[in-house]
Parts: structure tokens; sequence; C-alpha cells
């Protein structure tokens, strides 16, 4: 069994904790919301992300980031990926021996268009790093803290480090862990799936049903296979649990922020207020505005994106954004 600090106790952060406690493992998590570690130790639940929730007596809560990382082999990072560079930098202020590090949140930094396995390279010293590992795939926390059946992704360059995460992860009971060597691919479906998963909460705000909902999902697969194959990744991963698995659950669940999210834009709330509103993180908001700077530097076409970005940033009218959409030049699918 390992010693695994989990960085960000956050709804997935606290329902990751739940399995690798339930294998038995060594939980030690940190934050920096004090009143939600206080919850986790005194009353070993998560009343503010996951209210109801029942977690194991054995994830300890830690205020301190020294403390927590005292003896871990194993980082895993689930803060926003907003905050993932500052946090990586206190880690490696903080870090004194070596470690496999494995991040489960999801997003592409806008103006570096930096995924998180790069940031991790740039901000942790190469000393501390034995390995890297991105767990990714179709998987909401409030499922997951049910126990309900859930399959994801290691994926790693390193096939014998994303093999032992795989191990550390996978429950025969309801948590099943594959391994994929193609962290590109894995990363950017993670992340590029939830601009499509606001636009589909974007056209349910407005009225419109599943033949829309099918046509967008199908046709948003295509634009992250585009970006994502220019960007160096295998066009079957976008095939795979961490592409259209990921995309199918984030574009039609109701536990969806990036969903909700949309859901409000839909009904005519602007991002601002959409934003103020949700007490989770969006991630597709950051990642559409890098995703719309990569493909023009890419020259990759992507016009549900584009469309993402003008109604979020450029304050379009969301029915207009469609109109525009469906009146493009025909051509052969
Ligand atoms: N919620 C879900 O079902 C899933 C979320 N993810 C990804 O996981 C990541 C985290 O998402 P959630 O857990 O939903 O977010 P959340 O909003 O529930 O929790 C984020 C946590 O990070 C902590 N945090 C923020 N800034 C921090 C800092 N500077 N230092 C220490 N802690 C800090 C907050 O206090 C909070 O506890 C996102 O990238 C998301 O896309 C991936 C799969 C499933
Ligand atoms: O990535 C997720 C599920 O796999 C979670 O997506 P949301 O952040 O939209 O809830």
């Amino acid at each position: 069994m390992s010693t695994i600090t989990v960085i960000g106790a956050g709804s997935w952060g606290s329902a990751l904790s739940l399995i690798l406690a339930d294998n038995g493992h060594l939980v030690k998590v940190y934050d920096r919301d004090e009143e939600l570690l206080e919850d986790i130790n005194k009353n070993h639940t998560n009343s503010k992300y996951l209210p109801g929730s029942l977690l194991p007596e054995t994830i300890k809560g830690f205020n301190n980031l020294r403390d927590a990382l005292e003896n871990t082999d194993v980082i895993l990072t689930v803060v926003p990926t907003k905050v993932m560079r500052l946090v990586l930098n206190q880690i490696n202020q903080e870090l004194n021996h070596p470690a496999i590090f494995v991040n489960a949140s999801k997003g592409i930094e806008p103006k570096t268009f930096k995924r998180v396995s790069e940031i991790v390279s740039e901000e942790i010293e190469s000393k501390l790093i034995k390995g890297f590992v991105a767990l990714t795939g179709p998987s909401h926390a409030e499922e997951v803290i049910d126990r309900q059946l859930t399959l994801v992704t290691a994926a790693s360059d390193d096939v014998k480090c994303a093999t032992f995460i795989q191990g550390c992860f996978n429950n025969d009971e309801y948590f099943r862990v594959y391994t994929v060597n193609d962290l590109i691919g894995a990363e950017l479906g993670g992340s590029l799936k939830n601009i499509i998963a606001l636009a589909s909460g974007i056209i349910a705000g407005l009225g419109y049903g599943d033949n829309t909902r099918a046509a967008l999902i199908t046709r948003g697969l295509t634009e992250m296979r585009r970006l994502a194959v220019k960007a160096g990744a295998k066009e079957e991963t976008l095939f795979g649990l961490t592409g259209i698995g990921d995309l199918v659950v984030t574009a039609t669940s109701k536990h969806s922020r990036n969903f909700q999210a949309g859901y409000k834009i839909g009904n005519g709330k602007n991002l601002k207020e959409t934003l103020d509103s949700m007490t989770m993180v969006v991630e597709g908001v950051r990642s559409c505005e890098a995703a719309y700077e990569w493909a023009q530097k890419l020259n990759v076409e992507l016009p549900i994106t584009f469309a993402i970005y003008d109604i979020l940033f450029n304050y379009k009218n969301p029915k207009e954004s469609l109109k525009e959409l469906m009146s493009r030049n025909l051509k052969p699918e």
C-alpha cells in the first residue's frame, strides 16, 4: 500500500480519496480551505462540495503542505487548472524527495496552450519527479462518491508508471482503470470536451432537444479530434474513454458543471453572472479561450468552439450564433 497526497479536497479530490482509502492506501488530503478540512477530519464528510457524503475515517486532512507531502509516494493534483502553476510551485518548495505525480484536473492554459503534464515539468524540479500520469475519463464525483460503476484511464508516456497508478486506483467493485500511452490525446480529450459540454448546456437552455444534442456531440468530437491530432495526439485516443466517453458524460449530465454553466447562459445570463452563481470550477471557459487562440495559430477549423468563445467573451447572442453555424457553406460530412 502507498502513501498518497491529494492536493485539492473539492468534489473530485474527495471522491478520488474515497477510492484510494477503500483500496487501503494512506490518504492525506491538502486544501487551502480550513473549514472543509475540519469537516473531513471531524465529520468525515464534505458538506460543501458533496453534501451527504460519507468519507472513510482513514482520510486525513492537512492545511500544512509540508506535512501533507512528508513520506508520500504519489502526489495527486485535483485543483482548478487556474491555480495549478501556483500550487505546483508551492509543492516544489516543500517536497524533499522524488514522487510520482498524477493529475486529475482537466484544462489547457490560455496563451501557452500547455497541458498539466507540461506545467508539472516546468514547475517541479526534474529530480523530484518519478513519473507523470493523467487520470482521466467519464467520472462525475457525485456518482463515484456513491460507488457507482465508473471506468477511467491512466495515461502516461511511461507504461510502468501508468500500470502502477492503474493498480493504486483500480477497485474491482466499482472503479475500473485502463492504461493508455498517448498522454497528449488523453489530456486534450479531457480538456476540450468541457467546451462542448458548455455548448450542450447552452442549446438545452435555449430549449433545443435530443437531435440538436446528438449533432453537437458528433460535430464536437470532430473538433476535438482535429485540434488534438494537430497537436500530436493519436486519433484513436479520441474514440476512447478519455475522448468520446468523457464528452458523452459531460455533455449529457445534470452533474456537469460545464453543462450547468452553459444552461444558465442559454437562459440569458452572461458569463460573469453565471460564474458568480457557481460554487464549483467551470474549466471549459479557460479551455475555450486556449483552444480559440491555439486553433488560429495551428490553422484548425473549429466553428463550434469559436461560436462558444464569442458567446462567452464577446457577449454574442447564443441564438444568433446558432443561426450563423446553421447557415455556413454546405459541405460533405
Ligand atoms: N467534479 C468532478 O466530477 C470532476 C472534476 N474534474 C476536474 O478536477 C478539477 C477540480 O474540480 P472539482 O473537484 O470539481 O473542483 P471544486 O471546485 O469542487 O474543488 C476545488 C478545490 O480546490 C481547492 N483549491 C483552490 N485553489 C487552491 C489553492 N490555491 N491551494 C489549495 N487548494 C485550492 C478549493 O478549496 C477546492 O476544495 C477540475 O479541473 C475538474 O475539471 C475531473 C473529473 C471529475
Ligand atoms: O470531467 C468531468 C467528468 O468526467 C466533470 O465535468 P464537469 O467539470 O463539467 O462537471
